[in-house]
């Protein structure tokens, strides 16, 4: 996607192959667009936050409902807009549909406690909702992003204004037209388009309740610093290079499975990738041969088209920063065992695409920058380990905390290590899957608050206590 100022070109006609063209233009948001956009927003929350909890759920559970009925179209935009494969894009319509679902269920359960006081006296809270909040999002889910914050941000009673990536701006604008179909005030969701300059009008604007981003670290820390000028609550769900650890007792047919998901989904281009794979000597070599077999196995090519397990990148400065990772780790040691070239497929009319091999990088070592820096990108390396001691301490030296996986079948030592793993979320004998009812987010850089799961209504909500006097006031003066 070029983006320029200009016309929105929307709707778009849907081809049957994607290369590099231009499919719409949008006018970047400035400071008086923002301004527009989040008074909408206020004057919605003041009739969305007084419909009841049962009201809201109705409304959300109609949008789940349309997201679901038109799944394979939003997924073949998703597609348009990202690269990766329909295949996948499908998965992440299914579980920005159940995220809907999952926050209407909750929408009606919201509610505070009761306290008895002495003497008859009582006191009790409310949750109520922030009012208007920033959703910021990466490219890699688009669809899938934006569900996951709006959902439980309007279960609350909130209204969102939401500013999708730059490179990815066409498939929220389709959330935003189901909200309304659904039923939802007019200004309840708005989508705002443009890149850091319309992020940092939204993190400032003095009627932002909230701010939850979903991108980079350095921009995370960025955003942390504008939102603390307003005393505005973040939720920062930001980079990782997630460690996945395979003892020598694993099922290895499983675990070469799980190295696959931990890695190459969506090109490679996932926050919680478990990048840093760390193997059992005892089965080293093993392990590697059948992960490198299923690597060469991937379909790459036209992502609409049904195989098709990987698309291109996101665009040509990323493909060029993967690449340059790979150099840099065959400088520093590492062993290409296969892929990690550019990849012309042979179909012409995909021969301007940003596609690259994925890519499996034996012998290497802690230090090397492939093992400690984000990539982002289709590259797997596999890192030897002896003991479960030292792999736990190698594994967690990191800056980094967002996901870990392990896989035995020792169910001891499976949660033994767990427990000790300093990431937000961790897999046992399975990886990158992510049920809607269990909470998402990171340790240490990369992040905090959560996304998913009950305890995210926490993160849209406040809560007020009010303090019931049934006697006289006992005053000190
Ligand atoms: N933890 C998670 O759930 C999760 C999920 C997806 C992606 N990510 C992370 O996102 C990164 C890739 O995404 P990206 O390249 O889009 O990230 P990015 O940080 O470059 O951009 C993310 C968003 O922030 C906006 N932005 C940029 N500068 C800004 C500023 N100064 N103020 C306000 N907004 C600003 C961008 O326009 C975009 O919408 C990776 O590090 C990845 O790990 C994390
Ligand atoms: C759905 N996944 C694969 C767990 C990815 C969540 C969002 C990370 O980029």
């Amino acid at each position: 996607i070029l983006l320029t100022s200009g016309l929105v070109l929307y709707p778009l006609n849907i081809p049957n192959y994607i290369a590099c063209r231009v499919i719409a233009t949008f006018l970047c948001s400035g400071e008086k667009e923002v301004d527009l956009a989040v008074q909408s927003a206020k004057a919605a929350f003041k009739i969305w936050r007084k419909k009841s909890g049962m009201e809201r759920s109705r409304i959300l559970l109609e949008a789940a409902r349309i997201i679901r009925e038109r799944k394979d179209e939003i997924a073949t935009v998703e597609t348009i807009n990202n690269g990766k494969s329909v295949f996948e894009a499908r998965l992440d319509i299914d579980t920005s549909w159940q995220c809907l679902e999952y926050y209407a269920g909750l929408a009606a359960s919201m509610g505070g406690e009761h306290v008895q006081l002495p003497g008859g006296s009582f006191g009790y809270t409310r949750r109520e909702p922030l009012g208007v909040c920033v959703g910021i999002g990466a490219w890699n889910y688009p669809f899938q992003i934006a569900s996951w914050k709006s959902a439980p941000a309007l279960a609350c009673g909130n209204a969102m204004v939401f500013k999708p990536s730059p490179f990815t701006p066409v498939s929220t604008l389709l959330l935003a037209e189901i909200y309304t179909e659904a039923g939802v005030p007019p200004g309840l969701f708005n989508v705002v388009q443009g890149g850091a300059a319309t992020g940092q009008f939204l993190c400032q604007h003095r009627d932002v309740a909230k701010v939850s981003f979903t991108g980079s670290v350095p921009t995370g820390k960025k955003i942390m610093e504008l939102a603390s000028k307003g005393v505005k609550p973040v939720t920062l769900e930001l980079g990782g290079k997630s460690p996945l650890i395979i003892f020598s007792d694993c099922d290895i047919e499983n675990a070469v499975r799980g190295a696959m998901m931990a890695n190459f989904l969506t090109q490679g281009e996932v926050c919680c990738n478990g990048t840093r794979v760390f193997v059992q000597r005892e089965i080293l070599d093993k392990f590697t041969e059948e992960v490198v077999k299923q690597t060469k196995k991937i379909k790459i090519g036209d992502p609409l088209e049904e195989d098709t397990r990987m698309g291109p990148l996101i665009n040509r400065s990323h493909l060029q920063h993967v690449l340059g990772f790979i150099e840099q780790a065959k400088n520093e040691g590492a062993k290409v065992l296969c892929g990690g070239d550019l990849c012309v497929p042979e179909d012409p009319k995909l021969k301007d695409g940003y596609y690259m091999t994925p890519c499996v990088l034996g012998n290497c070592k802690d230090g090397m920058t492939c093992v400690k820096e984000e990539i982002f990108g289709p590259v797997m390396s596999i890192l030897s380990f002896d003991t479960e001691a030292e792999v736990l301490e190698r594994a967690n030296d990191t800056n980094f905390g967002l996901a870990a996986g392990v896989f035995t079948r020792d169910i001891q030592r499976a949660h033994r290590v767990v427990a000790e793993l300093q990431a937000g979320v961790c897999y046992i004998n399975n990886y990158n899957v992510s049920p809607v009812e269990l909470p998402f987010g990171g340790y240490k850089m990369s992040g905090f608050g959560r996304e998913n799961g009950r305890v995210t209504i926490e993160y849209y909500s406040q809560l007020k206590t009010i303090c019931v006097e049934m006697g006289d006031v006992e005053s000190v003066f």
